[in-house]
């Protein structure tokens, strides 16, 4: 069976499951509400696994799922070496958000990341300690930060809840995901002037390290021929 991951909940799975059932491939919970597993009507040998939406990189990277649906910011993250892990079959349209970095509104001065940087050096000098960036998505903030010459700061972890760290006094600044901004409003936050540090949506990847041989790879054809998408390099059956 080729093996399919999709967030287990919330907005993610219900638009994965309108997403293909627009394409003509029937998605369907195994029994209860509770069952993390499912039937897919439309195509043969495929097999649902419903997954939490943070755990679909680290699965596809192990070749547990032959492929999985997730948030490209979650892939980008997770997987050091996404590419040689993981090939992107197809941006889906929805779950758009953008990871960015965000300060109180009160630091009138701070705009820019430039802004951000001279704050950050003025902060440590001040207060003995480094600037703290609350945040979950560490590699993409840390070389995001280091592309753009900020220095003195360091990343504290926060796995939720993030921009409640402020008032917290747990963090100066906050990188997160953010789309609509009105978490951001109601905790005095204001985005820097920048290019986001990633636009994310949610997209249907396919594992290199996945067993392809025989059986998942006819069924990843068929799935790719409703979804009207080529076969992906390095996917061809071996001659
Ligand atoms: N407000 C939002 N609007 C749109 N997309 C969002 C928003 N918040 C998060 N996302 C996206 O949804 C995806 C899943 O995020 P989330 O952090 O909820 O998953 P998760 O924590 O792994 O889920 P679980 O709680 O099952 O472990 C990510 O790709 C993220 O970019
Ligand atoms: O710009 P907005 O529309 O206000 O959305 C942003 C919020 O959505 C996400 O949180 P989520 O609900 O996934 O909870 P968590 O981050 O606390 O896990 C994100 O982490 C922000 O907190």
């Amino acid at each position: 069976m080729l093996k399919l991951g999709v967030p287990s909940k919330g907005r993610l799975m219900e638009k994965t499951f309108e997403w293909f059932g627009a394409r003509g491939i029937e998605m369907r919970r195994a029994g209860s509400e509770r069952e993390y597993s499912g039937a897919v009507d439309g195509v043969e040998g495929v097999e649902l696994v419903l997954l939490s939406a943070g755990e679909i990189p680290r699965e596809l990277a192990a070749g547990r799922i032959h492929l999985g649906v997730t948030g490209s910011d979650l892939v980008r993250e997770k997987l050091a070496d996404w590419p040689e892990q993981v090939a992107e079959l197809a941006a889906m349209g929805f779950g758009h958000a953008d990871l960015i970095i965000a300060v109180p509104t009160a630091w009138i001065d701070v705009e820019t990341l430039d802004d951000l940087d001279a704050a950050a050096a003025a902060f440590r000098a001040q207060h003995g300690f480094r600037l703290r960036i609350a945040t979950k998505y560490h590699r993409l903030v840390r070389e995001y930060l280091r592309d753009n010459g900020v220095a003195d700061y360091q990343l504290v972890d926060s796995q939720g809840a993030t921009e409640g760290t402020v008032k917290n006094l747990t963090a100066e600044a906050i990188a997160d995901i953010t789309s609509t901004g009105e978490t951001l409003r109601a905790n005095h936050l204001k985005i820097l002037q920048a290019a986001p540090v990633h636009r994310s949506q949610a997209m249907l990847f396919a594992a290199r390290a996945a067993s392809w041989d025989g059986a998942p790879l006819i069924a990843l054809e068929e799935v790719l021929a409703k979804l009207g998408l080529p076969l992906p390099q390095g996917f061809e059956p071996e001659a």
